[in-house]
């Protein structure tokens, strides 16, 4: 991939905590400069490489053009004595809150509001310091949200995005940010869809059990086997929900193999639904699992209804009676 020129090559990072050490190895792993500023640069040293230059805040913020805030919003404070030093800088926010809407207005606005003549871009918060680290490169589809009143500092943030091997959103102006920051406490909010597949699956095989082991036999046979249902139909829709739910895992990868293949390139993008079943992958395994605990604890209880230890009597009755019957056959032919 070539960068384009407006691309700096040395990039700063305000603080030394976990998200800035993972933001340091990605920018390096993709060929950037980085330079770090910290309150105690030679303590913080020690857990960059060496290639990184770690140093006051005020020398970091000189530096660069571009300036990473990777310290909470609590501690924005510090950055008043760089208002000068900042001036006519990116400074990319990337945090993020305890609670959602702690605050009457964004990070990202009240950085604004602090440093005026600075150019504030939100971004890259959605993503967490470990996915930072350890995905690389696997994680070319993790979207990341930008959003800012200037739109070149936008676009220079969402090429630099693009670069880190992440796929950079659009959001618009700076008032997105609230939005954006709240993203990472969406809980379920990537759950409809495999919900929905689980529960659909469930009606179907539910309904096919049902109509297979209940109804047939009850017009064939004139037998009543409506007792099942609570438990050996729902037994037996559990696990298949489960293993399909399973299959579903792992085919959307070997769809994404077929496609990069096809094209003979990685870096075309896949379809939206393609898009969209990759990264509900985890959410299905994680129903799929459940459902399978919850198949495991209904065969266990099984055994202690009296019509299942009836039938386990009776198959074992019935095996030891045709056995006999063997033997009788064989001695006396
Ligand atoms: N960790 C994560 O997974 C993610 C974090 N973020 C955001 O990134 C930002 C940094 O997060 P993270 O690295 O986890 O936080 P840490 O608490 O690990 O680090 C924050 C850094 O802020 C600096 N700092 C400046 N002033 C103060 C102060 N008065 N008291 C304490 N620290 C201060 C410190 O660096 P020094 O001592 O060198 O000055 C410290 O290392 C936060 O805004 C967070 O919301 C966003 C997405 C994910
Ligand atoms: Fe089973």
């Amino acid at each position: 991939m070539t960068k384009v020129d407006k691309a700096p090559t040395t990039l700063a990072i305000l603080g030394s905590g976990d998200f800035s050490k993972s933001l340091a190895f990605r920018l390096l792993r993709c060929g950037f400069c980085v330079v770090v500023g910290s309150r105690h640069p030679k303590l913080a040293s020690q857990s960059f490489p060496h290639v990184v230059d770690v140093t006051h805040y005020e020398d970091a913020v000189r530096k660069a053009n571009i300036v990473f805030l990777a310290i909470r919003r609590e501690h924005y404070s510090v950055l008043w004595d760089l208002k000068h030093l900042m001036a006519g800088k990116i400074l990319v926010d990337v945090s993020n809150n305890r609670r959602g809407n702690q605050y009457a207005e964004s990070n990202a606005e009240y950085l604004a509001s602090l440093l005026p003549d600075s150019v504030v871009v939100k971004g890259f918060n959605v993503i967490s310091a470990w996915a930072m680290q350890q995905n690389y490169p696997q994680d070319a589809s993790t979207q990341v949200f930008v959003c800012s009143d200037s739109v070149e500092a936008r676009q220079q943030i969402m090429e630099l995005a693009h670069q880190l091997n992440f796929q950079p959103v659009d959001m618009g102006t700076l008032s997105s940010s609230r939005y954006i920051e709240n993203i990472p406490r969406r809980l379920f909010h990537d759950w409809k869809g495999p919900v929905l597949a689980a529960v659909a699956f469930s009606i179907f095989f539910f309904s096919y059990s049902f109509a297979r082991d209940i109804i047939h036999p009850y017009f064939k046979y004139k037998q009543s086997d409506f007792y099942k249902i609570p438990i050996e139909i729902v037994n037996r829709t559990l696990p298949t929900v489960a293993i399909t739910l399973l299959a579903l895992v792992y085919l959307p990868g070997q769809l994404a193999a077929i496609h990069q293949l096809y094209y003979g390139t990685k870096y075309k993008l896949f379809p939206k639904w393609l898009e969209g079943w990759l990264q509900s992958r985890k959410q299905l395994g994680l129903i799929s699992f459940f459902l399978a605990a919850v198949h495991g604890l209904y065969s266990l209880c099984l055994p202690f209804r009296r019509s299942e230890r009836y039938l386990l009597l009776n198959t074992a009755y019935q095996q030891v009676s045709v056995q006999k019957y063997q033997q009788q056959n064989k001695t006396f032919p």
